[in-house]
């Protein structure tokens, strides 16, 4: 939410700005030993983005319904759809970046630019190719998966516009580990009617964000510090797969250690998760394993955390690392 310099909020936008860009610049981006991601092609390079700009002068369009400086919402909208053509880059970060330098470039008045973009994913389908199944690389498949995000905030300044605030994401991932979780030994009084689970179908809703320690590494893309959300996604389900967490407490600050331990250039993860435990139907069989469950009733309880790199500083010794060799408590 963009403010003046007075605290007042005052902004306008659009929202929803569908950007289907094709061909963009092929990312390629460093390994982590959790993830077979190493880039993508970009040929389709889509986003839903939403812009807002604020501004001093604007103050008189709300008081006095004076339009004369007032950038119509619908030509953001296509200011956004013709640099999209313009973006030389590979990242959403950096395309955010794009569009409000040169609006800036563009209309002197704007003192304030927040952007916001949701990578629409589409996933590459693979055809049969002379030497066996290939990437098609021009039939995709539209993904409601998680999928990346990334919000900036400019103010233009006195030395020029500066990048005030920033945080990267990934949204909607949805997790389901069907055995080695468990959740006992929590307060049990008059109120508690949940029974200990030493076994359960833990089903997990997370958004997961990050912010970079220089800010400046968030939107100019140097391609060596980048860390691309398809990475953090894959940290997530590898700590779920190897640690038998007693919580979902535990399970968030086990994938925040490991995401901080594999990229030292971010300053801060946050998470928000919340609880779809499935609802068991029948008890897995303790030989074949086979159960049957159903979605859980709501109401759903959910977690929030951060973990900064200050924090983790502090805490040496309940690194990732040292926390396996102590026996993970979580080790099948
Ligand atoms: O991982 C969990 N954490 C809780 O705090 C909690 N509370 C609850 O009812 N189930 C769970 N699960």
């Amino acid at each position: 939410m963009l403010n003046l310099a007075n605290g007042r909020t005052l902004y306008y936008g659009k929202g929803d700005v569908l950007t289907y860009r094709t061909y963009a610049k092929p990312l390629t981006v460093n390994s982590i030993p959790e993830s077979s991601f190493r880039g993508d092609s970009n040929v389709i390079f889509a986003h839903n983005l939403t812009f807002s700009v604020s501004s001093e002068q604007l103050l008189s369009s709300f008081t006095e319904g004076d339009n004369s400086i007032v950038v119509a919402t619908d030509s953001m909208k296509n200011f956004i759809l013709r640099h999209a053509g313009q973006f030389n880059g590979s990242t959403t970060e950096g395309f955010l970046a794009f569009v409000s330098r040169r609006f800036f470039e563009t209309y002197a008045h704007i003192t304030a630019i927040e952007i916001r973009g949701d990578r629409i994913p589409f996933q590459s389908l693979q055809v049969r190719g002379e030497e066996g199944f290939e990437d098609s690389g021009l039939v995709y498949r539209r993904s409601h998966n998680d999928h990346a995000s990334a919000s900036l905030v400019y103010k233009r300044e006195s030395q020029g516009t500066q990048l005030v605030s920033h945080w990267c994401g990934l949204t909607d991932l949805q997790l389901i580990k069907v055995s080695g979780s468990s959740f006992f030994g929590f307060i049990r009084d008059e109120y508690t009617t949940l029974p200990d689970s030493y076994d359960r179908p833990l089903f997990i809703f997370l958004n997961i964000y990050w912010c970079y320690t220089n800010i400046e590494d968030a939107a100019e893309a140097d391609l060596e510090r980048y860390v691309p959300a398809e990475q953090i996604r894959d940290i997530a389900h590898h700590v779920f797969h190897e640690y038998k967490t007693p919580s979902i407490q535990y399970l968030i600050y086990q994938i925040a250690l490991l995401i901080l331990t594999r990229f030292p250039q971010l300053s801060e993860v946050r998470f928000e998760s919340n609880n779809r435990t499935w609802e068991t139907v029948v008890e897995p069989d303790p030989v074949t394993h086979a159960g049957v469950f159903t979605e859980p009733r709501p109401p759903f309880g959910f977690q929030g955390f951060s973990l900064t790199r200050e924090d983790l500083d502090h805490n040496e010794e309940t690194a990732v690392d040292s926390n396996a060799s102590a026996g993970k408590i979580n080790q099948p």
